[in-house]
């Protein structure tokens, strides 16, 4: 029987991959700046770029990726740096994919398909697979190789085949060895780049595309390219490598109130949503390190991408924006996303068989049937066409008087119009309890105000609060203010103290391995834990705040970077973590997770940890003692 072979490294050690990002800035086009607002992003550097701060015109957010393709990027330098590198992994077994991501009309399939004088990642990428294949054909008699392809969209979660079109919702399956498996799905050989061109141009036209108020031709579906290569030797031990590329051009996000989608546009537009909000949902996942279940299967396309994502696949990500203050916030939302999943590590491993003695008078593997084994002729072994099977400038500075922009930055009915609806009823369901929440603690503090202010006639101002003495405003009043500011008028900007720059490392550290870098004195240490533990079991609400009494430094006693990067992850739990994931944060209980779930529905995300303090109760040194609870309790574990 033929088995799957995982390669490793020299150390014996799995090789890793992380998945690449890229960000590519499509340019800036008057036509869709009927305001003349001018752009919104600009690059800064070959791998950097920065958008206006929507809370402050002021400021800006400064994101770093892999690479940052400017407006003046050709086709083929997109081409040479983000996706030439991969194809030779294919011919050595091994997958890899490459998926164009981003608002709709920033350029994803421009940078896929391209146009006949620009042809884009697709074209290139297969051209590049027969030149190698030719090549070692050539320099290597021991070899022989085939390449098919499949190609299919993802239409209302559907997976319609776009080699052989009819309305049939193909089933996904996974085969015993994990790959994603299409039973159905048309697996065409390909003898050629022109071969590829016969069939691939008639399928693109399969694909479904309606015209929609921000692009005339705006693709209504997920479009998935499956190039395989199966690499067979000759000779004994006859063995095959199989690898495959996929080549994704995602569907754009969507706002429908931009697009003015209706009736079925609007429905495509809901699965379109859903199923990139799923995409966002499983990198989430990946990047927490799979707290839980990998939500691969709650949409077909990351099901399908399942190799794809935090799989074996060397994969880039190729997000695409696009410069006119129209699309500010898909911008920053695509922009967000692509920097968390600059995060997730792959592991690349080579899908190798091995022809073992039984198979010579035995069944013939899997893999052989799908690709043609050595005992056959080349012409039976694969028919043409045959139903087989894929496995798997200058910032303008933003006009606070643009409600909808802010209006739709405050609110969270992006994150509803993306949910399933099981999701959305949780969600507002939270949100529901949450706003009970915050009125019985505005009633509660209107009732402690106006105790305190009988008490300031009684005693002629002298029992102010600290707070109020020091110059600022009690904590929980301001949460109050920012209540009644939301409900007066969306627009206003918030006060922001900090440029809040979320950059992204190549390679983040598992928090664990903090503890190397953390290197206290023995008897530091153990008060230290004494400490910890003490702070981490205080309970909310309950006894005095932990005494941060000689512990004020111990945050310089960590690697900065370190420490910044604990910061970033407690700050992606604030923004997008559950209740549940709230919960399991130190010092946070349920009433505290629900207040950060209605500040967050009032105020958006937290720019930086330190807004914790704006929420009712968080002293300042209950939030020193939250941030060293958090990240000393990551680094214990
Ligand atoms: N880098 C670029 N250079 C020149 N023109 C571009 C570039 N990127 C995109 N365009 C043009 O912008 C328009 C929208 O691009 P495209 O259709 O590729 O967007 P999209 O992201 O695929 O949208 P959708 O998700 O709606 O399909 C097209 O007319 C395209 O030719």
């Amino acid at each position: 029987m033929a088995q799957r072979v995982a390669v490793n490294d020299v150390n014996g050690s799995k090789r890793t991959s992380r998945v690449r990002v890229a960000v590519r800035l499509r340019p800036y086009m008057d036509k869709q700046d009927e305001k003349g607002e001018g752009p919104c992003v600009r690059g800064l550097g070959p791998q950097s770029l920065e958008i206006t701060n929507w809370r402050n015109a002021t400021e800006t957010l400064q994101y770093q990726f892999d690479v940052f393709h400017g407006e003046q990027t050709t086709q083929q330098e997109v081409f040479l740096s983000s996706v030439k590198p991969l194809i030779p992994h294919i011919l050595n077994g091994q997958n890899a994919s490459v998926f164009a991501y981003g608002p709709t009309g920033a350029g994803k399939t421009h940078t896929m398909l391209g146009n006949q004088d620009n042809p884009g990642v697709i074209p290139r990428a297969v051209r590049e697979v027969f030149q190698l294949v030719n090549t070692q054909e050539r320099d290597q008699d021991e070899w022989k190789f085939s390449v098919e392809m499949s190609y299919l969209e993802i239409y209302n979660e559907k997976v319609l085949d776009l080699l052989s079109p009819s309305s049939q919702d193909l089933p996904i399956r996974e085969d015993k060895d994990r790959n994603i498996v299409i039973p159905g799905l048309t697996l065409t050989r390909l003898s050629s780049f022109s071969d590829f061109h016969t069939h691939f141009v008639p399928a693109s036209l399969n694909r479904t595309t309606a015209s929609t108020k921000l692009n005339q031709r705006s693709s209504r579906s997920h479009a998935i390219l499956l190039i395989k290569v199966v690499k067979s030797q000759r000779v004994p031990p006859h063995r095959q490598l199989t690898g495959k590329l996929y080549l994704v051009d995602l569907a754009g996000s969507e706002d429908n109130r931009r697009t003015g989608n209706q009736g079925i546009r609007l429905k495509e537009s809901g699965a379109i949503n859903l199923s990139l909000f799923t995409l966002s949902k499983v990198v989430d996942s990946l990047n927490a390190g799979t707290v839980g279940r990998v939500p691969y299967r709650d949409s077909k396309l990351t099901r399908l991408l399942q190799d794809s994502l935090g799989g074996s696949a060397h994969s880039v990500m190729i997000t695409n924006i696009a410069p006119e203050y129209k699309y500010y916030f898909d911008t920053f939302t695509a922009l967000n996303f692509a920097a968390k999943s600059k995060q997730i590590v792959n592991r690349p491993f080579v899908r190798e068989t091995v022809a073992a003695p039984t198979n010579v008078t035995g069944k013939r593997s899997r893999e052989e049937q799908e690709a043609g084994g050595p005992g056959e002729p080349q012409n039976k072994r694969l028919k043409e066409n045959k139903k087989g099977e894929i496995p798997s400038p200058q910032t303008q500075p933003h006009s606070p008087a643009d409600t909808s922009v802010l209006d739709r930055l405050l609110a969270l009915e992006k994150m509803m119009l993306g949910s399933p609806e099981k999701e959305r009823l949780n969600l507002l369901k939270t949100v529901a309890q949450s706003r009970k929440e915050i009125q019985k603690l505005k009633e509660k503090q209107k009732e402690l105000e106006e105790k305190a202010d009988m008490l300031n006639k009684l005693t002629g101002g002298q029992d102010k609060p600290k707070d109020e003495k020091d110059g600022g405003a009690p904590l929980f009043r301001s949460d109050l203010n920012l209540l009644n500011r939301k409900q007066s008028t969306a627009a206003k900007p918030r006060k922001q103290q900090a440029v809040v720059i979320p950059l992204q490392v190549s390679h983040v550290q598992p928090l664990q391995q903090c503890a190397v870098v953390w290197k206290p004195s023995k008897e530091k240490l153990s008060k230290d834990k004494k400490t910890l533990q003490e702070v981490i079991k205080g309970k909310e609400n309950s006894g005095p705040e932990p005494s941060c009494d000689g512990e004020l430094n111990w945050e310089s006693r960590l690697d900065s970077s370190l420490l910044e990067q604990s910061k970033k992850k407690i700050l992606d739990t604030l923004n997008s973590g559950s209740l549940k994931e709230l919960k399991s944060l130190q010092l946070i209980g349920d009433k505290k997770a629900k207040l950060i779930l209605g500040w967050r529905e009032v105020n958006g995300d937290f720019t930086q940890v330190d807004d914790l303090k704006k929420i009712e109760g968080i002293t300042a040194k209950r939030f020193s003692s939250f941030i060293k609870a958090n990240i000393l309790s990551a680094m214990g574990k």
